[in-house]
């Protein structure tokens, strides 16, 4: 197996890193690093920071992935699910957070908010044809089989 090296850097020093990371599944969870609690209320968003950076070496991706634990006992998930981390991109990772219980929820400094999973990237091109080839499906979709 190749190894794959990505490199880290951390502001956050409560980051906990496994042993290594498997290609699609659950890899790293993510802590919040925000100086103070975030309020969200009802129906609210808001960027959290980690404190983590990444080199992800090319031909990966990583997915940020939100946690059930606080999506069913919370009602808090991410918006923009799953967050993709490009392997060009050097900045913080950040977690777009949102309430959707009907109650308020504080985020908290060093709380467990995401989940990274990394990912193999496929480079595909396109080919543009006049026309597609039939299957035994076609147009079918958005429930054409019944409930
Ligand atoms: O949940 C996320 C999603 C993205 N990113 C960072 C890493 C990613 O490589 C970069 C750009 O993300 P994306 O491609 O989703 O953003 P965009 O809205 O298309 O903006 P851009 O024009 O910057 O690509 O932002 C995060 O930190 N958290």
């Amino acid at each position: 197996m190749n190894k794959v090296i990505i490199k880290l850097k951390k502001e956050n020093e409560n980051i906990k890193l496994p042993k290594y990371m498997t290609e699609g599944a659950a890899g790293m969870d993510v802590y919040s690093n925000n100086s103070v609690p975030i309020t969200l209320k009802p129906l609210e968003r808001a960027l959290i920071p980690t404190g983590l950076y990444l080199e992800i070496p090319y031909g990966y991706e990583i997915q940020v992935r939100p946690r059930s634990g606080l999506a069913i006992k919370h009602g808090i998930t991410m918006l923009n699910t799953p967050g993709t981390i490009d392997s060009d991109y050097r900045g913080e990772i950040k977690i777009i957070l949102i309430n959707l219980s009907n109650d308020e929820y504080i985020i908290n400094p060093q709380e467990r908010i995401a989940q990274l999973v990394l990912q193999k990237v496929y480079k595909a091109e396109f080919k543009i044809v006049e026309a597609l080839e039939e299957s035994k499906r076609n147009s079918g979709g958005f429930g054409h089989t019944g409930k």
